[in-house]
């Protein structure tokens, strides 16, 4: 029986989970021999797009579910040995709102430190803590059904902190929020794991939101972890700048390409939306200006032409041969397409 490495909090080791697809059709591989190891008051983000597996991960780390194959360890426990313990250990946000609309704030605070065994005194004083913290106590006293969504969502954050957990998952806590919410809810998340100082794993389709929060990030493609490091680490490994020229006519990719492959300062070019280039480049301000001339000398029209540093979407692209954004989109296809089949079986 495998044993937890000393001073990690959260450990997977070679998880598989499948799920079944309905009669006649191949089991689906959510997890693939998914590893990764967690020290312990970090923050690690497990990032990925839609569907490669993030969901799964924590719910297996937190009991919810089981893995075909492979071993777990949350705070040093055996996730399959002792998931009793384990869920003492851990704080759980999950994507949908848990809060009662109809109890106030606090009434959903308190209860939450019952259900996990603390005295009413004690959940009064934590909710009171956690309010002051997430700047709700003006509204503690309102029915949730009340709040705007980052305020529900931060309540929501709150309740998993109440029993002070020594590891906390926050599954996608942004998603649905408005930009101003959701940076509003990133400082608290930098706040709230300095001062509890406790293990957070967090995860996120956002690649900002994993560069800002993440101590440690693993990217997620296809149930399986593709690199992991620090984000300025996964960064600094991509070699040179991002050159990215979109095309003002599609049609013109043809040629384009032809005429970026006889510059020989840019390398690994690939093609987004049919009008996107990308390119790496180890000075992106020299190589921009000769790959317009090469456009401009075939007649071909430029929308926009940027140089960045290396971002973690060039990171996911250099790691999985996609990006980011296909990705997401395939996913949000792959949905539509079972959605539409299921409405036609019911037909
Ligand atoms: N209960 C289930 N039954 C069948 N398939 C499932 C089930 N749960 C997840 N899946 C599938 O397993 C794959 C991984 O899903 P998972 O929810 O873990 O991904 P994710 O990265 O968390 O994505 P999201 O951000 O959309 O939650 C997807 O293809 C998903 O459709």
């Amino acid at each position: 029986m495998a044993a937890a490495t000393p001073g990690s909090a959260l450990e997977a080791v070679d998880l598989v989970k499948t799920y079944s697809q309905g009669r006649g059709k191949p089991a689906l591989r959510a997890l693939d021999g998914l590893t990764f190891r967690a020290e312990a008051g970090t923050v690690f983000g497990l990032l990925g797009p839609n569907g490669a597996g993030k969901s799964t991960t924590v719910k297996i780390l937190s009991t919810l579910s089981h893995p075909d194959s492979g071993d777990a360890f949350v705070a040093g426990i055996d996730v399959r040995r002792h998931p009793e313990q384990v869920r003492r250990a851990i704080g759980f946000v999950a994507q949908k709102q848990v809060s009662d609309p109809m109890d106030t704030g606090i009434e959903n605070l308190v209860l939450a430190g019952q259900l996990q065994g603390m005295s009413t005194k004690a959940a009064r004083t934590r909710a009171d803590e956690l309010l002051d913290r997430f700047t709700l106590t003006t509204a503690a006293r309102r029915q949730v059904k009340t709040y705007s969504g980052g305020m529900a969502r931060k309540l929501d954050v709150a309740i998993g902190l109440m029993h002070s957990p020594e590891v906390l998952f926050l599954d996608e806590p942004t998603t649905g929020l408005d930009p101003e919410a959701r940076a509003e809810m990133w400082a608290e998340i930098e706040r709230m794991s300095r001062s509890e100082r406790m293990t957070v794993l967090l995860t996120t389709h956002y690649l900002e939101e994993a560069d800002r929060l993440a101590d440690r990030l693993a990217i997620v493609d296809h149930g399986r972890i593709v690199t992991e490091g620090t984000p300025e680490q996964l960064k600094s490994g991509l070699r040179g700048d991002a050159v990215v020229i979109e095309l003002r006519d599609p049609d013109a990719l043809t040629n384009a390409l032809a005429a970026i492959a006889r510059v020989p300062e840019l390398r690994e070019v690939t093609v987004e939306a049919g009008r996107i280039v990308r390119a790496r480049a180890d000075e992106g301000g020299a190589a921009l200006p000769l790959a317009l001339a090469a456009l401009d000398a075939e007649g071909l029209r430029v929308a926009s032409a940027t140089v960045a540093r290396p971002s973690l979407d060039d990171v996911y692209l250099a790691h999985t041969g996609h990006s980011f954004a296909a990705a997401q989109d395939s996913f949000a296809r792959r949905a539509t397409d079972a959605a539409t089949n299921l409405e036609r079986a019911a037909s």
